[in-house]
């Protein structure tokens, strides 16, 4: 499917009537269904650069509200006995999320976005339009709960999964064919920070087979730092809980497309199984999307020192910000920044749980994209899910600490990680040699 033929009117303005028209109503099946309350509009095109239109917004309330309020109702009062109101429910359709869907479709460069109450219920809806006997080609260094799922699915839903090195094409070009429904990827894969080639995967599938569909987890990078739909991609998601609000204060999934009957395909399970983002949680992610430049900015030029860091102290950093990195250039061909998560191994998972346990800034705690650094080990906290013997085909390390920087003061935060890595005997100095060394250069 060609994620450019969307069909889309350019340039629509969003009013109840305008949208009605925008939006071909059909189920899963893809036949025809009678119009839905309120659907989110197709984005006029971004006129501003990213930092403007984060936030900047257009059309509010009857009261002109500058933040858009909270629509905290279940039910919209119907304007007839048939009907008639732009809202009826909110599991449908609710002014809040709407307003949030619309900026995210903006920032995503894509025709319709869509929220819901995870990232996970993210991935859930896009899976409902698989049927039993279709083929998923996805990597073999996904996130843990995307393996979950997918198990899952493979399991009870009759869904055959291949997990492959989504970093050659070839190895994904070996397993396409004409069953092949979805190819679902992450870049940079989490926790191995390794780089996926979206536009040549995409160019390659949509060969294989045109009706296949390809997604692409996007919550590692955001979208101030990459488009997938730019690149070929049919479906973008992410988990809002990370980069998009960046507080770790709400749960949240969005998708989003260019095509508007594949959006209308996914609203259907949104709306048939209740999964649309509550309007509180749509109201503070919509103020959380504002500030994600500044954020990001600043986690990633302190991930960029820490990552230099722990490099001039001999560790194996998995970072796409080094040139050191083995597809340095092949992130930056397709992104704007290299994020802020890393991770590093030391040889030796005890010293790891130590270092782990002597950081005093850096939080043990799962997830990234939040103000605050976090420090992790992946194989025992977010990737636990996938078992201990899939975790070693695939090569991931016991021993691996994954890095989500924050905001903080950088100095601060390589100050407690040198105390963290010598305390636990990771390093070969003294802090007394350190600082010496430190006094002496400066
Ligand atoms: C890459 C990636 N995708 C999806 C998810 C799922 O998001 P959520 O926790 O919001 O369900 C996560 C983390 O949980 C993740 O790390
Ligand atoms: N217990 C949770 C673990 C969530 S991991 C969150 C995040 N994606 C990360 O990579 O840290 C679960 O079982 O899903």
């Amino acid at each position: 499917m060609s994620a450019s033929g969307s069909g889309a009117p350019s340039g629509a303005s969003g009013s109840a009537s305008s949208t009605k028209k925008a939006f071909p109503r059909v189920d899963l099946q893809g036949n025809d269904l009678p119009p839905s309350p309120a659907p989110s509009s197709p984005h006029g095109g971004r006129r501003y650069n990213i930092a403007t239109e984060l936030v900047f917004t257009e059309g509010s309330d009857q009261y002109n509200a500058s933040s858009v309020p909270i629509y905290q109702s279940a039910t919209f009062k119907q304007t007839s006995g048939s009907g008639g109101g732009e809202y009826d429910y909110t599991r449908s359709g609710n002014p809040t999320r709407t307003h949030l869907e619309r900026h995210l479709a903006k920032i995503m460069s894509a025709q319709r976005a869509l929220v819901v109450s995870s990232g996970m219920a993210a991935l859930d809806v896009i899976t409902r339009l698989l049927r039993p006997g279709d083929e998923v080609v996805t990597g073999d260094d996904l996130y843990g709960g995307s393996h979950r799922l997918l198990k899952f699915l493979s399991t009870n839903g009759g869904i055959i999964v291949h997990h492959v090195d989504t970093t050659s094409p070839e190895k994904v070009l070996e397993v396409l064919n004409s069953k092949t429904a979805m190819v679902l990827l992450e870049t940079p894969t989490n926790p191995l920070i390794k780089i996926v080639d979206i536009g040549q995967i995409a160019t390659a599938a949509h060969e294989a087979n045109p009706n296949c569909l390809v997604s692409v987890d996007n919550t590692m990078m955001s979208p101030l730092l990459l488009n997938p739909l730019d690149l070929g991609a049919d479906i973008v998601y992410e988990s809002g809980t990370k980069y998009l609000s960046g507080h770790h204060d709400l749960m949240a999934g969005v998708i989003a497309v260019n095509d508007l009957t594949l959006g209308e395909r996914l609203y259907f399970p949104i709306n048939a199984s209740g999964c649309g983002l509550a309007p509180f949680d749509s109201w503070l992610l919509m103020r959380g999307v504002k500030t994600l430049k500044v954020r990001m900015d600043q986690q990633q030029s302190n991930a960029q020192r820490i990552a230099e860091f722990l490099e001039s102290h001999g560790f194996k950093v998995r970072y796409p910000g080094l040139r050191s990195h083995p597809q340095y250039e092949l992130h930056n061909s397709m992104a704007r920044g290299a994020g802020a998560v890393l991770s590093f191994e030391t040889g030796d998972v005890n010293v790891s749980e130590r270092i782990v346990e002597s950081a005093k800034i850096w939080a043990i705690s799962v997830s990234f994209g939040c103000v605050n650094s976090l420090i992790s080990m992946p194989c025992r906290m977010s990737h636990a899910s996938i078992d201990a013997k899939t975790r070693a085909e695939r090569a991931m390390p016991e021993d691996l600490i994954r890095l989500c920087v924050g905001i903080e003061d950088v100095d601060d935060l390589i100050e407690d990680l040198q105390r963290a890595l010598v305390e636990a005997g990771a390093v070969n100095v003294t802090l007394d040699g350190i600082h010496a060394a430190q006094a002496e250069s400066s």
